[in-house]
């Protein structure tokens, strides 16, 4: 039987990235003399890419902003942003124990990420993670992103996997929907930045914490959908 390929989100999955990515957010909010952002509020924003972050946080404080003023200030966002990527994003508690279990077990690991694949890698870099996984893929390594079903699919062609024989890890719509659109099995974890609830996007399974992941996606491979 071919070997497993498992599919990782990154932001609100592998890594719990929100003081970085929300407390740029919030130096850029200052920088426009606009109003602070509620740090819940500002958690479900995170998902769908950078660019929609900022953009969203910017028409929720009521500011009107044209393509280039947005192009402009999202430029200076990125800039901060990549200075302090890892300065207090960390795994989240059980990651690297989880993966180090399922490599153990002889599975592949990939990364299907709404971030770009640069500062992604930078990111895994950073935090010594990216040996662990086989293809780490952005919003723009294919012209398509999650939710598209194509984002996730290219990743595991590009990870030498078979889409009967893996599972998605993600934390949002954007990953559940992929998995679904895909025919993937898929694992949410509920410590990330859903800004929807996740029973409502009816994933296979929902995980409070990731000492649970190897069982869980052992049983998910184990009983393939009807
Ligand atoms: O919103 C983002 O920057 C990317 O998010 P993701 O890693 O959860 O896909
Ligand atoms: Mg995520």
């Amino acid at each position: 039987m071919a070997a497993a390929t498992i599919v990782f989100d990154l932001d609100g999955t592998l890594v719990d990235t929100h003081p970085d990515l929300i407390g740029t957010l919030s130096w850029l909010l200052e920088e426009e003399g606009l109003d602070a952002i509620d740090l819940e509020a500002a958690k479900k924003l995170i998902g769908h890419g950078m660019r929609p972050m900022v953009e969203n946080a910017l028409k929720l404080k009521g500011r009107g902003f044209d393509k280039a003023e947005v192009d402009a200030v999202f430029a200076r966002y990125i800039a901060v942003y990549e200075t302090r990527l890892t300065r207090e994003s960390r795994p989240f508690p059980g990651m690297l124990d989880a993966l180090d279990r399922l490599a153990d077990q002889g599975m592949t690991l990939a990364v299907c990420t709404n971030k770009v694949e640069r500062l992604a890698k930078k990111l895994l870099d950073e935090l010594d993670m990216s040996r662990r996984f086989a293809v780490i893929a952005g919003a723009d390594t294919y012209g398509v992103r999650k939710p598209d079903p194509g984002h996730l699919l290219m990743t595991l062609r590009d990870a030498g996997g078979d889409p009967a024989r893996a599972v998605m890890v993600g934390d949002s719509d954007t990953d559940i929907r992929a998995a679904q659109g895909a025919g993937v099995p898929v694992v949410a974890y509920s410590g990330g930045y859903t800004a929807i609830p996740l029973a409502s996007l009816d994933p296979d399974v929902i995980i409070d914490h990731y000492d649970v992941l190897p069982e869980t996606v052992g049983r998910l491979l184990s009983s393939p959908k009807v």
